[in-house]
C-alpha cells in the first residue's frame, strides 16, 4: 500500500515538474520576444518620418503656385530623405521581434510609395531645367504628391499603431512578470516559513521528549537515566580537575507498611513531599534523582564524604519532621542513607555499589541512620 502511495506521489511530482518546465518554456520564449524588443528607437524614427508627408504636400503646393528653385531644392532633399527613412524603418522592423506578417503590408505600401518617388524626381528634374511648369506637369505633381503622401501617412500611422500595441503588450507582460515573481517570492517565503516552523516544532518536541525521558513522572525529579548522564559528566570533569564527588543514596523505611496502612495514594503523596524536601535541601549543582520505588540518590559534585555526611544528617532530621498527608499525619517516617565519595580508581558503578552497600548496612543496623563506612 505504501509503495502504491509512493508511486502515486512520484507520478504527481513528475507531472508537476513537467507542467512547471513547459510553463517555464512558454514563458521564457514569450519573455525573450517581448522583453528583448526595443521599440523606443523605432518609435522615434517613425515620429520623425511622420512629418514627411505634410512637408511633401506643403512644398508641392508652393511649387505648383510658383516653380521657384528653392522649392525644387527642398523637394529634392525630401525625395532623397524619404527612401532613407523607409530603409531605416525596414531595417529596424526586420531586426525586431515583431511577427513579419504584422508589418509586411505597411512595408509593401512604403516600397510602393518609394517607387512613385522616382517618378516625382523625373518631373522635378524636368522642371528644374527651365524653372517652368506646364499645367499637365502641375496636375501630375499634385496627383503624384497626393498619392505618395497618402501612402506614407497611412503606412506610418499603421506602423505607429502596431508599435504602440507591441509596446503595450510589453508593458502588460512586465506587469504579469512582476506579479508572477511576487507570487513566487511569496510562495517561497511561505514554504521556507513552513519548513522553519516545522523544524522549530520538531525541535521543541524533541526537547520535550528528551526532558520527559530524563524525568520521573510522579515527583518531577530526574530519573535514573538523568543521574547516569550527570554522573558521566562529573566523572569526565574529575579526570581533568580531580574534584571530589559525593553520592548519597536514600531509601524510605518500611514503605510497604506505610502503603499498606494508609493506602497507595498517600504513599504517592509522601514520595512527592520527600522529593521536594530533597530538592530544597541541596545546592544548585547537586543532582537529585528518583532511582525507582522509594529509593532516591543525590550526586554531589565538588563534595567530599564529610559534606555528604552533613547533608545526610540534615535530611535524616528533616524527614522525621516532614508533615505527612491525611490519616498518616500522626504516623512516622524515616529514611536509611548510605554515602560514599569517589576514589581515584572509581567509576560510577563502583561508587554507586559502595554507597548501596552502606545503605544496605544502614537497613541492617536498624534503619533511620546514615552509614559511611563499609
Ligand atoms: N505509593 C507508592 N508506593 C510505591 C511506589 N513504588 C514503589 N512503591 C512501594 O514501595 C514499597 C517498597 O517495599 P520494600 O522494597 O519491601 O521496602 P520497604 O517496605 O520500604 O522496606 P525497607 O526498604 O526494607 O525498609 C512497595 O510496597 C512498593 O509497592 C510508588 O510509586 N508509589
Amino acid at each position: 500500500m505504501s509503495r502504491l502511495w509512493a508511486r502515486g506521489l512520484l507520478l504527481a511530482y513528475l507531472l508537476v515538474v513537467l507542467l512547471c518546465l513547459s510553463t517555464f518554456g512558454v514563458y521564457y520564449s514569450e519573455a525573450r520576444r517581448l522583453v528583448g524588443a526595443n521599440y523606443a528607437a523605432m518609435v522615434t524614427d517613425l515620429v520623425r518620418a511622420q512629418h514627411d508627408p505634410d512637408r511633401l504636400r506643403l512644398i508641392l503646393e508652393s511649387l505648383v503656385e510658383r516653380p521657384d528653385p528653392i522649392y525644387l531644392e527642398q523637394l529634392r532633399d525630401l525625395t532623397w530623405r524619404i527612401p532613407l527613412r523607409i530603409q531605416g524603418l525596414d531595417n529596424h522592423l526586420r531586426h525586431s521581434d515583431l511577427p513579419p506578417q504584422d508589418y509586411r503590408p505597411f512595408v509593401a505600401e512604403l516600397a510602393d510609395a518609394e517607387g512613385r518617388l522616382s517618378e516625382l524626381e523625373r518631373v522635378i528634374d524636368r522642371v528644374g531645367r527651365d524653372s517652368t511648369l506646364t499645367p499637365q506637369e502641375a496636375h501630375l505633381l499634385r496627383e503624384l504628391g497626393l498619392d505618395i503622401e497618402e501612402s506614407l501617412a497611412w503606412s506610418y500611422s499603421e506602423l505607429n499603431q502596431l508599435l504602440h500595441q507591441a509596446s503595450a503588450d510589453q508593458r502588460h507582460f512586465m506587469q504579469r512578470l512582476t506579479l508572477a515573481v511576487a507570487v513566487l517570492m511569496w510562495s517561497l517565503l511561505v514554504a521556507i516559513g513552513g519548513v522553519l516552523l516545522m523544524l522549530w516544532r520538531l525541535q521543541v518536541q524533541s526537547e520535550a521528549m528528551q526532558r520527559l525521558s530524563l524525568t520521573d513522572q510522579l515527583t518531577g525529579l530526574g530519573n535514573r537515566r538523568r543521574l547516569l548522564q550527570e554522573a558521566e559528566g562529573a566523572f569526565a570533569r574529575r579526570e581533568r580537575s580531580d574534584e571530589p564527588l559525593g553520592l548519597v543514596l536514600l531509601d524510605l523505611d518500611h514503605f510497604k507498611r506505610f502503603n499498606d496502612t494508609y493506602g497507595h495514594p498517600q504513599g504517592d503523596e509522601v514520595l512527592v513531599r520527600f522529593a521536594r524536601l530533597l530538592q530544597e535541601s541541596v545546592r544548585r549543582m547537586d543532582v537529585v534523582a528518583r532511582m525507582g520505588g522509594e529509593e532516591f540518590a543525590i550526586l554531589m559534585p565538588h563534595s567530599d564524604l564529610d559534606a555528604a555526611h552533613r547533608l545526610a544528617d540534615r535530611l535524616l532530621e528533616a524527614v522525621g519532621k516532614m508533615p505527612l498527608p491525611g490519616a498518616a499525619a500522626t504516623g512516622e517516617l524515616s529514611v536509611s542513607i548510605g554515602i560514599a565519595e569517589a576514589g581515584e580508581q572509581d567509576d560510577f558503578d563502583r561508587l554507586y555499589a559502595r554507597a548501596d552497600r552502606r545503605l544496605y548496612r544502614a537497613k541492617e543496623l536498624g534503619r533511620d541512620r546514615v552509614e559511611w563506612a563499609t
